[in-house]
């Protein structure tokens, strides 16, 4: 594919941008101009990237940190110990839901992709207090997505912190229910700050590259991440990465996935490309319409569903 290619579907999806309506849950999201759209393409085969549209715009990566959170906790525990806490199971509901932990009596949180199971993940990321929690993630972050200057959305987390009583809830059931060793509000702060890290789809698009790449990093072949656990994200990613419209994404997209309520989406095209796409609007299920519209045609025009 090439820029115009890239420039013309980017360009087609962007009347979607109007379709959608930003997060408000979140006051400061509901501010965030909706009419953007923007992509980057990571070639991992040539460490060629592509960028079209408001791919330098920083946005919140609310969300997709769930990946590079569960990656470090696996980093951290290992993937046998992390399994003892969360499940795998996708869960079919909204990503706030209690559902997500009391269906079936389950003892552990279902996924690691629902707003539980991520307080539980988060919880689990090694550290002597909140604050080394949040620098370990945030050193993380800053090399999976190749880039020092990632930093926090000071105004998003005092509106997240501030309007954050759904996941507090799920905090304390958790914490009630004996499956959180630590401090609720140190978890919490950990976990909205993770939330309200400034991204672009550069940054999303370099660290699905990982994914991509087994886990090492293509822009240097170093290994970041074990090839078990780069894995076990993307197989999370494709049954659980856009909650109850997960399906929906794995028939028609076809790549694992995974979005963000700040309108951010992350595509990994295994062995080949790492995609990263911004468009604040969102769908009823919380992720980005335009964003959804974007990646499917830029995975039909590369041929790269997985399901092919
Ligand atoms: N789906 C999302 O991106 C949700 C993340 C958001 N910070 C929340 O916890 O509600």
């Amino acid at each position: 594919m090439n820029q115009k290619v890239l420039e013309e579907l980017v360009k087609k999806n962007k009347q979607y941008c109007c379709k959608g309506k930003n997060a408000d849950y979140i006051p400061a999201l509901a501010k965030i101009n909706p009419n953007q759209l923007g992509i980057t393409l990571y070639n991992i085969k040539t460490n060629e990237t592509l960028s079209v549209g408001d791919s330098s715009v920083r946005f919140a990566i609310e969300s997709i940190s769930k990946v590079p959170a569960l990656l470090l906790a696996i980093e951290d525990n290992g993937l046998s110990n992390v399994l003892k806490h969360i499940n795998t199971e996708a869960t079919g509901f909204a990503f706030n839901s209690p559902l997500n932990m009391e269906i079936n009596h389950a003892k552990h949180p279902l996924n690691p992709f629902v707003n539980i199971g991520a307080i539980e993940t988060t919880s689990l990321i090694k550290g002597n207090s909140s604050d080394e929690c949040y620098r370990r993630l945030l050193t993380f972050i800053k090399e999976i997505c190749h880039d020092n200057t990632i930093s926090l959305n000071e105004e998003i987390y005092q509106s997240e912190s501030k309007t954050g009583d759904i996941n507090r809830s799920l905090a304390y059931y958790l914490k009630g229910n004996n499956m959180l060793s630590k401090d609720v509000e140190g978890v919490l702060e950990v976990y909205f700050k993770q939330c309200s890290l400034n991204v672009t789809t550069q940054n999303i698009a370099m660290m699905a590259s990982v994914l991509a790449n087994k886990g090492m990093k293509p822009w240097d072949n170093k290994r970041l991440i074990s090839e078990e656990s780069a894995t076990l994200v993307k197989s999370v990613m494709t049954t659980a990465g856009l909650y109850d419209e997960s399906g929906e994404f794995s028939a028609h997209v076809g790549i694992p996935g995974k979005s963000g309520v700040g309108g951010g989406l992350m595509g990994v095209a295994p062995n080949q490309f790492g995609l990263g796409i911004f468009s604040p609007p969102l769908d009823s299920s919380g992720n980005s319409l335009a964003g959804i519209k974007l990646l499917k045609d830029v995975v039909d025009e590369l041929h790269l569903n997985i399901f092919d």
